[in-house]
């Protein structure tokens, strides 16, 4: 079928791409007009046909507003409009009252596999109408991976983006699980081999899985990972999960713990860190490390209450 692809970056140039050896009629839209097929949204609009379908792949928030917000305008009454980016399931309820005004169908799409995905398809999850997801479904088809699994209708406007969201919460527990494992091994000096065991882990072991085939890939590239500093980013998310179990008090230790762990990732001097060395001091006179690195000396003498590891020990 035909259908407008707004956002050609690797996500969004890459679907585009499996569309179209899919054998869709695809009109792509960037910012950049050297990977552009139109000079702007509403040439896009125009070069397609009645009743329309636009995919916006954008970044999450005020990106993907302005584009809902131009397409709102730019549309017809029976168009539908998907938002396959990261987006807050909070905001397509908003984005589809909007469209749902002026007659234009809403669905939200969230979308994993990331930049393998052009090979091995995309997994989906779809929040809509049912008519409209039924009208999409050779989009979605092309898209997902072969096989029966890889795609879920998962409710109404907003379910799709909600079920993306969770599943990028898993994402951060099982990440820091791996990476905690890691830093353990390394750690101590028992398991000679860390990246052999974690790429014998990917045969017969329970928690065989894509991300643990992806470790060992970056452990391939970089044995002990001495060319990257141990500061992680956040996309929203991870806050967004969070926030929801919250709403919802719903006990997240091991999602909420790998969140923080990734704020802590930022800090060079951790701020709490330091009132808890300074109270320490305070009531029992403990050392403590000035800034410079010297130890500064307190009541005890420096280091007396570290705990040596425990190989240092037999
Ligand atoms: O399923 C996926 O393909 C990924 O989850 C993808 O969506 C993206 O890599 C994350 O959004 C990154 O999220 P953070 O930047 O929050 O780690």
């Amino acid at each position: 079928m035909q259908i407008g692809m707004i956002g050609l970056g690797k996500m969004g140039g890459n679907m585009a791409e499996r569309l179209r050896r899919g054998g869709h009629d695809v009109v792509g839209y960037d910012r950049d007009p050297a990977i552009s097929d139109v000079a702007s949204l509403q040439e896009l609009v125009d070069r397609l046909e009645a009743p329309r379908a636009v995919w916006v792949m954008v970044p999450a928030g005020a990106p993907t507003q302005a584009t809902i917000e131009e397409l709102g305008k730019a549309l017809s009454p029976g168009d539908i409009v998907i938002d396959g980016g990261n987006s807050h399931y909070v905001d397509d309820r908003k984005h589809g009252e909007e469209l749902a005004a002026v007659g234009i169908g809403f669905v939200d799409c969230g979308v994993s596999g990331g930049v393998w995905g052009l090979e091995n398809g995309y997994a989906l999850m779809v929040g809509g109408a049912e008519a409209d997801v039924q009208r999409l479904m050779p989009i979605f088809e092309t898209l997902k991976p072969e096989g029966e699994d890889g795609f879920v209708h998962a409710g109404k406007i907003g379910a799709g983006h909600f079920a993306k969201m969770v599943h990028n919460g898993i994402e951060y527990g099982m990440m820091q699980a791996f990476a905690e494992g890691w830093e353990l091994l390394e750690a101590s000096d028992a398991v000679t081999d860390v990246p052999g065991a974690f790429r014998s882990w990917r045969r017969g072991t329970v928690i065989r899985s894509w991300l643990l085939d992806l470790m060992v890939r970056a452990l391939d590239e970089d044995p002990d990972l001495s060319e990257l500093r141990g500061y992680a980013q956040d996309s929203g998310e991870g806050r967004w999960t969070v926030q929801a179990a919250v709403d919802h008090a719903v006990p997240l230790p091991v999602i909420t713990a790998a969140l923080y762990a990734r704020f802590a990732s930022r800090q060079d001097d951790s701020p709490a860190m330091k009132v808890v060395a300074a109270l320490r001091n305070q009531f029992g006179g403990h050392a403590v490390t000035a800034k410079a690195g010297e130890v500064e000396k307190g009541a005890d003498s420096p280091g007396a209450d570290v705990i040596p590891p425990v190989e240092a020990q037999r």
